[in-house]
């Protein structure tokens, strides 16, 4: 029997991840683009076909037109991210693909990620590292004031992996009240010290608002003009999940406006964010770029565990992390 092929899509793939094929003999193929070019889904397309696994490390969307494309032969997709919202599910489905994804590992990765913005937001390490490159370091006591951690209250929207990880951390920071809300009531949460609050009541309440949750219908645009405006004036957000969960028109007025105090982001739309968006140029709006699981050893793991929701898959078993 032929050995089965995989197609690795976006550019490069860890060593840990393709050791995992070969010690399986399964070929791999790492499609050699990088979704930020220009043509990058034009000359995928033309080079899809034929593999019986995909590893789908891209924003683009995954569609049926992408299913028809690679053929009848795909028997193993994998995403190497916890986020799953570039897929279209219900096709996956109804063509009985399974879809598996790497979650669990980059929780501690991404929670860092999280507690760092939320502290370079509240302290403006953006504007103080601007004062000194402009030659601008001019101390006095009430120059560049940030926001306390201890003593403050933190609503985590979504209490999944990554926020309950956002939750452990900033235990250690003497925070004096922990909200979150979400679809469901967390086990975890009781022994966390979290409580369930309806959206609104942790938007009027939190001095710290971090967004941790799937990007669904539901949660697209879920902080708006409407939401901000529930928001304390002193009020940092962070964001950690997914770029479209906010309203970044009504984030920018916002932000202008002193309306809430900062925002830390890790995730925009779009991705990449143009260099002249006007977010860039606002003092108390700090971005970096979709860093959440960007260590080596979360990397490794993500790879290896992607690479295992595959062949699990050709093996004719469950995948490691299936996602339905
Ligand atoms: O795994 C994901 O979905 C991420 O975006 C990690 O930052």
């Amino acid at each position: 029997m032929s050995p089965k092929r995989v197609l690795i899509v976006n550019g490069s793939y860890p060593v840990a991840g393709l050791d995992i094929f070969k010690k399986n003999n399964v070929e791999t193929e790492v499609f050699p683009h990088m979704d930020y070019e220009q043509d990058f889904m034009e000359v995928l397309k033309q080079n899809l076909n034929g593999y019986d696994g995909l590893i789908w490390n891209t924003k683009h969307r995954l569609t049926a037109e992408i299913l028809d494309l690679a053929g009848p032969q795909l028997k193993a997709i994998s995403a190497m991210a916890s986020g799953i919202d570039n897929f279209d599910l219900d096709e996956l489905k109804k063509r009985g693909i399974p879809l598996g994804n790497t979650p669990n590992v980059l929780n501690n990765a991404v929670a860092d990620i999280g507690v760092g913005l939320l502290i370079s937001a509240a302290r403006k390490f953006k504007e103080g590292v601007s004062m000194i490159e402009r030659n601008e370091w001019k101390f006095g006591v009430q120059w560049i004031l940030g926001q306390d951690i201890a003593g403050s209250t933190v609503g985590v929207i979504g209490l999944g992996g990554i926020g309950q990880a956002v939750v452990r951390r900033l235990k250690g920071f003497d925070v004096s009240r922990f909200l979150y809300c979400g679809r469901s009531d967390k086990p975890e949460a009781k022994l966390l010290g979290v409580e369930r609050v309806p959206l609104q009541e942790l938007l009027e309440e939190s001095d710290f608002v971090v967004l941790v949750c799937p990007l669904t219908n539901e949660t697209r645009h879920l902080i708006n003009a409407d939401t901000l405006k529930m928001m304390k004036k002193n009020a940092v957000l962070v964001n950690i999940a997914r770029g479209e969960i906010i309203d970044h028109v009504a984030l920018y007025e916002a932000l202008k406006n002193e309306q809430i105090f900062a925002a830390g982001l890790d995730v925009v739309s779009p991705e990449p964010i143009p260099a002249d968006h006007p977010l860039l140029a606002l003092p108390n709006c700090y971005l970096i770029p979709h860093l959440g699981s960007a260590t080596i050893e979360t990397r490794n793991k993500m790879a290896v565990n992607a690479a295992k929701n595959i062949i699990l898959a050709f093996e004719g078993k469950s995948m490691l992390y299936p996602t339905y």
